[in-house]
């Protein structure tokens, strides 16, 4: 069967800040339909590269194409609905549950919103409770919940479980599986390894900003050789 098209295409990918390279001419593609783990030490780019993809930053040079187009042709509010960020922190915009749910999504329907929230692991019944007095992991999964409402076709995922006891990071670990398995592509920055090798099928390793591996998450020699 022929491999399914990229959805992201980057080459030579450089992102300068000063004098200093975040990256250095990153050439690799993204898959559609699976988790793409970006790994590697602190500081090596990977938020850097995640946050390219959905423009919230530029390349120095290079380029970066989704779904075939460079992403500078894509009007930028159309290109975010297609492909959502989840950040490390969680930022909530409104007082209420389900204002926050509607947030991308005006006419989003409750019981969209309770499959949502049972789909990140909280409860239905917390559609009304107020955001304030929410924990962090709970926020984290709000916000999740809240860019799941606008049906992304990419999610993109900066360490989405750190701030999560172990019994939510599963339950969001669950959830972002079943997601990939129904279609979705999902590019996940984590620390956590032992994560990677649960959900990612493939995985990108960075150092100092240069793309030092790539490939099936079973053939990386960094998901192998640490705890
Ligand atoms: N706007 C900026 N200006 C200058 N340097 C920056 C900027 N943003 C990030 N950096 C630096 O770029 C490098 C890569 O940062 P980035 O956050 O992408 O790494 P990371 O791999 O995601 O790290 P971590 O795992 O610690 O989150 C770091 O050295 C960081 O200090």
């Amino acid at each position: 069967m022929p491999a399914a098209a990229p959805i992201f295409t980057l080459d030579h990918v450089t992102v300068e800040r000063g004098s200093k390279a975040l990256l250095h001419a990153i050439s690799t593609e993204i898959p559609g339909a699976a988790c793409t783990a970006l790994l590697g030490p602190s500081g090596a780019g990977k938020s850097t590269l995640l946050r390219l993809l959905n423009q919230l930053g530029e390349p120095t040079s290079g380029s970066v194409r989704f779904r075939g187009r460079p992403l500078t042709s894509w009007d930028v509010l159309a290109l975010r609905r297609r492909v959502g960020l989840v950040g490390q922190q969680p930022v909530l915009l409104t007082g209420r549950i389900r204002d926050e749910l509607r947030v991308g999504r005006t006419d989003l329907e409750d019981d969209r919103a309770r499959t949502l929230l049972e789909q990140v692991g909280l409860y239905a019944g917390m559609l009304g409770h107020a955001t304030a007095g929410l924990s962090g992991g709970e926020a984290q999964r709000v916000c999740l919940a809240r860019t799941l409402a606008v049906e992304p076709e990419v999610l993109l995922l900066d360490e989405p479980t750190s701030a999560l006891d172990t019994a939510s990071a599963q339950a969001v670990e669950r959830t972002i599986r079943n997601l990939v398995d129904s279609g979705l592509a999902v590019v996940l920055v984590s620390h956590n390894l032992s994560q990677a090798r649960r959900i990612a099928d493939q995985v990108r390793v960075l150092r100092a900003g240069r793309l030092v591996d790539s490939g099936p998450a079973d053939r990386i020699a960094y998901l192998k050789e640490r705890v």
